[in-house]
């Protein structure tokens, strides 16, 4: 088997992670040029470098890695978290970094004596990560309802759909412009370069090669603080 063959698929998500991972790609010396732009344009070839983009939703990105539709993706590890699906962590890229989080509007903490989760009792819990939220819970031994939504997460304790939330957290402020406060820190999450399973071996060569200079510019970057 010639493990070292054929294009290379690599599913880049768009918004938050977009631009950030095609700069990294750029300084591996890839052309994403084409990428850069803002064309509605989802599927480009480069052939000179023998590799195809598809840009996809961010959450979907596990799925095309999954399945093999792509053979590499860029996906945030709440997103692995949460998904839990069968792909393989290649690298940490230490970009997108924020941070799961517990959190409630200020006016409760006072109601239940402080910031401590355990005096909250049963909670409805709203969140886009409805995984990561109810592990999280049954962690600690309490009992939480939990109501998945799609986005504005904060948006729920205001209006009475929950008592608390999970949500990432970058800057803090969403929950800061929205009188919430951080209860628990419960996990960080930065941006993983994810590989399917058997193409991580069909390709061996081509993969250990592109993750080698990725990893070493991560390292760098790191470095340079
Ligand atoms: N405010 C933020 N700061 C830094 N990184 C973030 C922030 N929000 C999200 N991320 C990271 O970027 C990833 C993509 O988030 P983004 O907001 O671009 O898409 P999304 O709305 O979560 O995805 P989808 O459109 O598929 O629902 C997240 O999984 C997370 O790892
Ligand atoms: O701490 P901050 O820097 O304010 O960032 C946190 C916000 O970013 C994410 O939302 P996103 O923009 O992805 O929108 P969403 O609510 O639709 O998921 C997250 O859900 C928070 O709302």
């Amino acid at each position: 088997m010639d493990s070292s063959r054929g294009t290379l698929t690599i599913a880049i998500p768009k918004g938050t992670l977009y631009k950030p991972s095609l700069d990294l790609l750029q300084k591996a010396g890839f052309n994403t040029e084409e990428l850069a732009g803002d064309s509605r344009q989802l599927y480009f070839t480069v052939p000179a470098d023998n590799v195809r983009y598809i840009i996809c939703r961010p959450t979907d990105i596990p799925t095309f890695v999954e399945y093999g539709a792509a053979d590499l993706g860029i996906a945030g590890k709440d997103t692995l978290a949460e998904q839990g699906k069968d792909v393989y962590e290649l690298l940490d890229l230490k970009y997108g970094f924020c941070r799961f989080v517990v959190a409630a509007p200020a006016a409760s903490v006072q109601e239940c004596g402080g910031l401590a989760l355990k005096n909250r009792g049963h909670a409805r819990v709203a969140t886009k990560f409805p995984r990561v939220a109810e592990e999280f819970f049954r962690s600690q031994g309490m009992q939480a309802e939990i109501i998945k939504l799609h986005g504005n997460i904060e948006l729920a304790p205001l209006v009475g759909l929950a008592d608390m939330i999970v949500d990432i957290v970058s800057t803090g402020r969403t929950l800061r412009e929205n009188n919430l406060v951080e209860l628990v820190d419960v996990m960080n999450s930065t941006a993983r370069l994810i590989a399917n399973r058997v193409n991580r071996q069909f390709k061996a060569d081509r993969i250990n090669r592109l993750l080698e200079q990725l990893a070493a510019l991560v390292d760098a970057a790191n470095k340079e603080g």
